[in-house]
This record gives C-alpha cells, structure tokens and sequence, in this order.
C-alpha cells in the first residue's frame, strides 16, 4: 500500500491486486468508506488546485452494469464532459459483481490511462449501499438479459430482485435528492420497483429510459419526410419500453408543421412507423449480434441532458416517469412514458397541451393494460402482496422478435 500526503490531506492507494481483494472485503460491511482507484487516489483534492476554482461543486454518479457494452460507450462521455458540461468535475462509482469484478478493474484503469480532467474520482466495488453513497445520479444499467426458453415473467422476477435491492440501497444511502434513471429491462417494471424499495426517495426522481425510442422515433419520421433529423421535434413515446410503445405521429412536428401535414400517408404512419420504432431493438440485434449499445448510451447522455438544461421553447422530451395525477387519464402508480419539459434543474413538468384521437387512445390502452399486468407480476416486489402473473402474449422486449 502506497501512502501519500496531499493538500494536507491523508490519501491511502493500493496497487490493483491489493485493491481488489479489499474492495471485495469491504463490500461485504455496508458502513464501510469506500476506496479511491488508482490514479484517482491522487486527484481527489479539488481544493488544492488552482485551475479547478471555476468549476461546479463535485458530483458523485453511480453506474451499475458497469463491465456492459452500454456503459463501455456512455462512461467516456460521462467522463470527458459531454454530458455534465466543462465545468462539472465528477466522481464515478461503478457497481459490478463477482463475475464481473475483474472487468470493472479494467474499466477503471482505461479511465486511468484517459487522463479525463473532469473525472475526479472513481470507486469500484459489488456492494451498492458504498456504490450509491452520497450519489446526486444512479444509473442503472446491469441487467440479466433474457436467455432463450425464458418467460418474460422470469425475467421480471431476476432482475425485480436487483433492481428492490438497489431501490433499498438508494434509499438507505443516496442523496435524498437522487435522480434515478433504469436502463435495464424491463425497465418501466423495474423502475417502478426500485421507487417502491426506496421511500424516502420522491417518486418523481425515477426514470425508465425511453429516450432510444424518442431518437429512433425521430430517425424514422426524418428518413420518411426527407428532412435531417433536427427538424423533427415534439416526439413522444408513450408508455412502455416495450413492442406495445406507441410513438405518437399525432402530436409531432417537422419543421414546425404537424406531421400529418407534411407526411400525407396515415397507413404508413400507422402501420410502418410505429412498427418499426416498437421493433427497431429487434432488428438491430439480428443485424449486431448484440443489442443496441452506442446508441443506447447516446440516448442516456440525451436524457440527463434534457434534466439539466432547460427544454427549448414549446418543444418536449420523453421519459418513463411515474404516473402520479398525470393529465392524461393514464393509470396512476405505473412507470409510463410520457411527454416532459425540464427548467433544467433536474426535474420535469408533464406537458399539457397534448392532442388525442381514437388510435392514439386505443395504443396507449394497450401498452397501459402491459405495464398494469407487468405491475401485478412483480407484486412480491413492490410490497403490495402475493404476484399474479396474467402477462399478455405478445409481451415483448424491443430486442425480442
Ligand atoms: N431502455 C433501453 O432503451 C434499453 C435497455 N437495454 C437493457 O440494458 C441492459 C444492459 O444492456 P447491455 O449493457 O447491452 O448488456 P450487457 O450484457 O453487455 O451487460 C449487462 C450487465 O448487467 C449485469 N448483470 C446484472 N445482473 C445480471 C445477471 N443476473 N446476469 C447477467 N448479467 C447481469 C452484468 O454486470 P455485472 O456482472 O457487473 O452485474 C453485465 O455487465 C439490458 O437489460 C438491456 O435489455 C438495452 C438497450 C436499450
Ligand atoms: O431488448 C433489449 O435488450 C434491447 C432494447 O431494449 C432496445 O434495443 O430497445
């Protein structure tokens, strides 16, 4: 163990191997500090440099599935400044497991050897009371994916479980101002779970990512319309991260005009369109070999980013959020989709001056009466008694086809 002083401050750094054993030892007594990783044993004082005064206050963010192919592409962004801004330095805590200790060591030293200006900070560890300490963002990722022959119920029930244990922990130790964003599937589900198990934390702060079917929503509309895609603005998915999400043509824009008005062809919005969005993961993973990771990650940098900078003028942006006397009739106590405007202090108001039609309202039914069976299959889960798992057939994953 190497010890050095800095900024009149003790520092205590291990060698990798040192680090690991002990890391693994400590995570197993939840009161106890977590460590500093490599490098990042030296920087940790903001205080005593001088090129750091104009910067924003440290923020500490927890990523599970931190080994993933999501976080290998969103952990540079985070760390480089892209999404927090220049002048927010950061601390990283990474949640692995067992299996996957080795592979967050790994992760940490490509952060080592970055030399990211902004990243002040990174712990790494399998225990996420020391994880999600003192965290401002927890950002769940890891996930057991469906294997073939599982049930989706099955999988509801696997990663149910983690995502009550994570909730517990958050509430435990987290910032009581965290915001949450789950990214692992099903992630409506497994949001709603976690609020359940975490509260002392507002349910508002939790969000499912639902931002990937915004963006390839959007993508599809611009392709069809021959526009580029940053004439394409109000696009909402509603309800679940699921094959029975409805990306709403109704209420979108291209260049400030309904879609209807500059795409003429219903039955394509009706039927390609939405089609394609609710299974574009599918498609992607047949052509990949593997689910969406890049654009996934993009996705999770867009959604924070739309927290914390204000939402331009008369546009909006989509998050699973909890439906708490939401204005749309949706069915309170789900995690649904819905469409939001930040002031960009991390919160979101739901935008009112949406319009509905028939087929809007009878798609947003359909994924409603999912989430709802979902919501009973994890009952166990959420402290409301004894499951009952009555899921639709034709339940699926975007990845599932
Ligand atoms: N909401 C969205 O838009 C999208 C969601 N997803 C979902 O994100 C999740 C992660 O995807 P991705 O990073 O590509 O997946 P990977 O398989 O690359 O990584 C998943 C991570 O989950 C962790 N994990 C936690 N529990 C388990 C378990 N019981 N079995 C296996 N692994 C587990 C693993 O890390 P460890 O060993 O450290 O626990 C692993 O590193 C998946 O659930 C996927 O379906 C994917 C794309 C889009
Ligand atoms: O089903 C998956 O794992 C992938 C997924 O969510 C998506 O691509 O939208």
């Amino acid at each position: 163990m190497l010890q050095l002083l800095e900024g009149g401050k003790r520092i205590h750094c291990h060698d990798n191997l040192e680090h690991t054993a002990k890391s693994k030892l400590e995570a197993e007594d939840p009161k106890n500090k977590p460590e500093c990783f490599g490098v990042f044993c030296l920087t940790y004082d903001l205080k005593a440099e001088e090129e750091t005064k104009s910067w924003k206050k440290l923020i500490n963010i927890a990523v599970s599935g931190a080994a993933g192919m999501i976080y290998n592409h969103l952990l540079f962004k985070l760390a480089s400044g892209q999404v927090f801004g220049p002048d927010q330095p950061i601390a990283l805590k990474l949640l692995g497991s067992e299996r996957s200790f080795e592979a967050l060591e790994g992760v940490a030293m490509e952060l080592e050897d970055s030399l990211f200006p902004l990243l002040r900070e990174v712990i790494i560890s399998i225990n996420p009371y020391e994880v999600f300490q003192d965290v401002e963002w927890a950002l769940l990722i890891g996930a057991k994916p469906r294997g073939p022959g599982m049930e989706r119920a099955g999988l509801l029930d696997i990663n149910g479980q983690i995502f009550a244990e994570q909730g517990r922990a958050l509430n435990a130790v987290a910032s009581r101002n965290v915001k949450v964003i789950v990214v692992g599937n099903p992630c409506n589900t497994n949001a709603l779970i976690c609020l359940k198990n975490a509260p002392n934390i507002p349910a508002k702060n939790f969000h499912a990512l639902t931002r990937l079917d915004e963006n390839r929503a959007k993508c599809q509309l611009a392709l069809k319309a021959g526009v580029f895609y940053d004439q394409v603005s109000n696009a909402t998915i509603w309800g679940n991260h699921s094959t029975t999400q409805v990306p709403d043509f109704l209420n979108a824009r291209i260049n400030g005009l309904s879609v209807k008005e500059v795409i003429k062809d219903q039955k394509w919005l009706e039927e390609e369109f939405t089609e394609k969005v609710q299974k574009r993961g599918g498609v992607l993973i047949k052509k990949w070999g593997r689910s969406s990771a890049a654009s996934t990650a993009v996705s999770i940098a867009d959604a924070i980013r739309s927290l914390i900078t204000p939402t331009p003028e008369g546009d909006w942006f989509s998050s699973g959020v909890y439906t708490n006397g939401n204005p749309y009739g949706v069915a309170e106590d789900i995690i649904f989709s819905m469409p939001c405007r930040s002031k960009g202090d991390g919160d979101y108001e739901l935008v009112k001056d949406v319009i509905f039609d028939d087929y809007l309202l009878k798609r947003i039914t359909k994924t409603e009466a999912e989430l709802l069976a979902e919501k009973r299959c994890v009952a166990h889960l959420t402290g409301e008694g004894i499951a009952f798992c009555d899921l639709p057939e034709d339940t699926m994953l975007p990845g599932e086809m």
